[in-house]
Order: structure tokens, then sequence, then C-alpha cells
């Protein structure tokens, strides 16, 4: 069994866009029988308008404040899976924050998160040149994402189904190392 012994998010799961952060964290909320929060969704509830249009109509920086302020919140508050958008883990106060979660990276090459995402006008930092602006956000963000992450879970050619498992299975690891130690 998987259990919170902190207060704060069971898991929370990090990533590029197109990893599968969203999609695999209701996944495995469903399987621990836990809540799932995301804060692009929130955000967008609050909002009442999409991330695009937040960018188009504010701007980025406006969006990174009210990320802040919701991972914040939701790190605090939530204590199921909790999903984060791509680019959260690069603010300052939310690295510092994360320290002591169990977070999870889910590593993704550029083919597969082609494939998935599709590039599509819902990602609006991927709106131009979309595959060169992938890559060179990864490669920004990679050693960060890195850094925060208890375990790495790579999610290349596999179906959600199949990542859920293997996070199952390594936060049980992690459980019974820790209760060893
Ligand atoms: N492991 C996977 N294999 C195939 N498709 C996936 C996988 N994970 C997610 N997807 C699909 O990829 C798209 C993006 O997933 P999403 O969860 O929104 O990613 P993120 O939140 O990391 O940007 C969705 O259409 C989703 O159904
Ligand atoms: O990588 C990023 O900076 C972003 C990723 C998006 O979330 P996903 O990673 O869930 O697509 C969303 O938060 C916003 O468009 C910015
Ligand atoms: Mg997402």
């Amino acid at each position: 069994m998987v259990s919170n012994s902190s207060t704060g998010p069971l898991v929370v799961v990090i990533g590029p866009p197109g990893a599968g952060k969203s999609t695999v964290a209701k996944r495995l909320a469903a399987r621990l029988d836990v809540e799932w929060h995301d804060t692009d969704e929130a955000i967008e509830q609050a909002q009442d308008r999409t991330i695009s249009e937040i960018f188009i109509d504010e701007g980025e920086p406006y969006f990174r404040a009210i990320e802040r302020t919701e991972v914040a919140r939701a790190l605090e508050a939530f204590d199921g899976v909790l999903s984060l958008g791509g680019g959260a883990p690069m603010d300052p106060q939310t690295q510092a924050l994360l320290k002591g979660h169990t977070v999870v990276f889910l590593a993704v090459t550029i083919a597969d998160a082609a494939r998935r995402v599709g590039f599509d006008r819902t990602r609006p930092l991927l709106m131009v040149n979309p595959r060169a602006q992938w890559t060179a956000m990864m490669n920004e963000r990679r050693p960060t994402y890195e850094r925060l992450a208890t375990l790495r879970v790579d999610t290349a050619g596999r179906k959600p189904a199949a990542v859920v498992d293997e996070i199952v299975a390594r936060l049980q690891e992690l459980e019974q190392q820790e209760d060893q130690s």
C-alpha cells in the first residue's frame, strides 16, 4: 500500500509537455484511490479561460505568477496525486517547496511527445516551430527535472497504464526501503 505519512500530496508529477503528466497522474490517483489535482486545470477553472487565452491576453509572466501561487496552495493543502504544468518546476519558490515531497519525473523523447501532443495550439509555448522549441525547452529544463525527482520514469513507447504500473511498484519499493531504515 502506498501511503502518505507527511502532509501535502502523496505524489507530485513533473516533466515536459507531452510526457503524460496529467493523464498518468489522473490514472495513478484512481489506482491509489485518492484525488487527482492538476494545477493547469485549476488555473483554467479559476480564470474561466484556457491556458492559451491567459498567455495571449496577459502574457507569460502573469501566468507564471498565478501558477506559482496555485502550486504553493496545492502543495500545502492537497493530499492526493498532483500534476504540475511542464514549466512550473523552473520557478525557484516552487523548487524550494518541492523539497521533501515525493516527485516523479516523467521522461519522454521528442518523437513520443510530438506524437502525443500533436503540437496543436493548446500549448502556447509550442505554437511557433514546436519541435525546436520543445527540444530547447527540454535541454534547459532537464537538469532541474532530474534534480527535483525522487523517481524518474521513462514513458517512451509505453502506454499510460504501463507507466502507472511502474510508478506504483517503485513507490512501494521506496516505502519498503524507508520502513527498513
Ligand atoms: N504514455 C502515453 N502513451 C501515449 N499517449 C499518451 C501517454 N501519456 C499521455 N498520452 C496522451 O498524450 C497527450 C498529452 O498528455 P498529457 O497528459 O496532457 O501530457 P502533459 O500533461 O505531460 O503535457 C494526451 O492526448 C494523452 O492522452
Ligand atoms: O511547459 C510549459 O511551460 C507549459 C506546459 C503546459 O502544461 P503541460 O506540461 O501539462 O502541457 C502549461 O502549463 C503551459 O502551456 C506552459
Ligand atoms: Mg498537463
